[in-house]
């Protein structure tokens, strides 16, 4: 197999087209959130969201009818060339590359609003080549309409064979923008025994032991706690791992049970922790949820400036509240630090709240 050599990797992939970025820009994007661009009614709510919400995408793929494919694409181009974005990102999600709506899309969508689009999210990505063949045709299509920035990928996971190629996905285009958990998709195709889309299942679960009787045997009758287990724990943690490796960002992905915004939430924060950067959202209900949970905690943030403050030159060891805190202990906090400074400079409301918590002396 023959490989790119490392120079021609950042090299556009057309004549005209431009420069392929070198890093990722870290752009807050704690949800992105779906709407249907062929729905009216979700469409002009759209406007007003712009500043309320990190990423708002236009979806094209499944849950858009099929009657309504042509009908959402063209309500997207009208939505991106009407609204002036300000510090919210455009993305969409295109329909399959087995799709024959999928050519349609990117010819359509790259000339009308490539200026304006960030990411194009690509679904059911199985391979390497799924993305090579989205980059070539993405540098034809930015050349011919002179973009002048490159459109970012995104790859949803939603199948076992994208699970098993998720580090060649990740480093198969410097337009790599970052992965989301597809969990319906990935069910059905893994063919795991759930109807949902996301979250736990009450069967997923480990029981307490049972206690024994004076016979040394397990009491059956006796309450024992169950505790359900997260099914998407695996996948999770090998896409944070994939995306850390080549310097681009893993996203939780849809949360299905709209009604259930506790275990909603509770999704999202494993993600959080697991390092994860943001989340789907699938309804206005849920970009609140993905904002709280993916902007580090006022708690989090004071203690982090303590360690920071009380860690001097960054090396050695010291106790605070009890606990040991060192070099790597430091660096943890400096990942919360700078991802609250970043998201300051766009959600006043967070800036405000992390400017009131008091800072010890360095
Ligand atoms: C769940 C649904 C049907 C409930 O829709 P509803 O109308 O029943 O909800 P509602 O609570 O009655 O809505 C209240 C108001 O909010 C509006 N509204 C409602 N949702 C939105 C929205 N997203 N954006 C903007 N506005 C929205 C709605 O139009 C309504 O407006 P109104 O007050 O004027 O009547 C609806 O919210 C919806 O269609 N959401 C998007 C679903 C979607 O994009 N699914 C695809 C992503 S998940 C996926 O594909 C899986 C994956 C990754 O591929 C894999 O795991 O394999
Ligand atoms: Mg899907």
């Amino acid at each position: 197999m023959s490989h790119k050599s490392a120079k021609d990797f950042f090299r556009p992939l057309a004549v005209g087209a431009p420069a392929p970025l070198r890093e990722i820009p870290a752009r807050p994007s704690r949800a992105i959130h779906f709407f249907d661009p062929s729905n009216e009614k979700m469409a002009a709510k759209i406007p007003d969201m712009v500043g309320t919400v990190d990423v708002l995408l236009g979806n094209l793929e499944d849950a858009v009818k099929a009657d309504n494919k042509v009908a959402a694409r063209e309500g997207l181009v009208r939505i991106a060339q009407a609204t002036d974005f300000g510090p919210t990102q455009l993305w969409t999600r295109i329909n399959s590359l087995d799709s024959p709506w999928v050519l349609d899309d990117l010819t359509t969508l790259v000339p009308a609003i490539g200026e304006k689009l960030d990411v194009i999210m690509v679904p059911k990505v199985q391979e390497p080549a799924d993305i090579h063949y989205v980059d070539r045709i993405l540098a034809q299509l930015e050349a011919k309409a002179g973009i002048t920035k490159p459109i970012l990928i995104h790859a949803i996971l939603e199948t076992a064979r994208g699970v098993a190629n998720v580090e060649e996905i990740c480093g198969a285009s410097p337009r790599m923008q970052g992965l989301s958990l597809g969990p319906a998709d990935l069910a059905a195709d893994r063919k795991m025994k759930t109807t949902r889309v996301g979250g736990g299942h009450p069967g997923y679960l480990v029981r307490e032991d049972a206690p024994r009787g004076e016979d040394g045997l397990p009491d059956l009758d006796a309450k024992r706690a169950i505790f359900q287990q997260d099914l998407w724990h695996y996948t999770i943690a090998k896409m944070v791992d994939a995306c850390a490796t080549h310097g681009i960002y893993p996203y939780y992905g849809p949360f299905g049970d709209i009604k259930d915004t506790v275990a909603c939430e509770d999704q999202f924060r494993n993600a959080f922790l697991l390092g994860c950067v943001g989340t789907w959202s699938l309804h206005p209900v849920q970009i609140k949820i993905a904002n709280r949970v993916f902007s580090p905690s006022v708690e989090d943030i004071a203690h982090a400036r303590r360690v920071v403050a009380a860690m001097g030159d960054g090396t050695g060891a010291v106790m605070i509240d009890g606990k040991m805190e060192d070099d790597a202990s430091l660096k943890q906090c400096l990942v919360l630090v700078e991802l609250a400074e970043k998201l300051a400079e766009i959600d006043p409301d967070l800036k405000a709240t992390y400017d009131a918590i008091e800072t010890p002396e360095a």
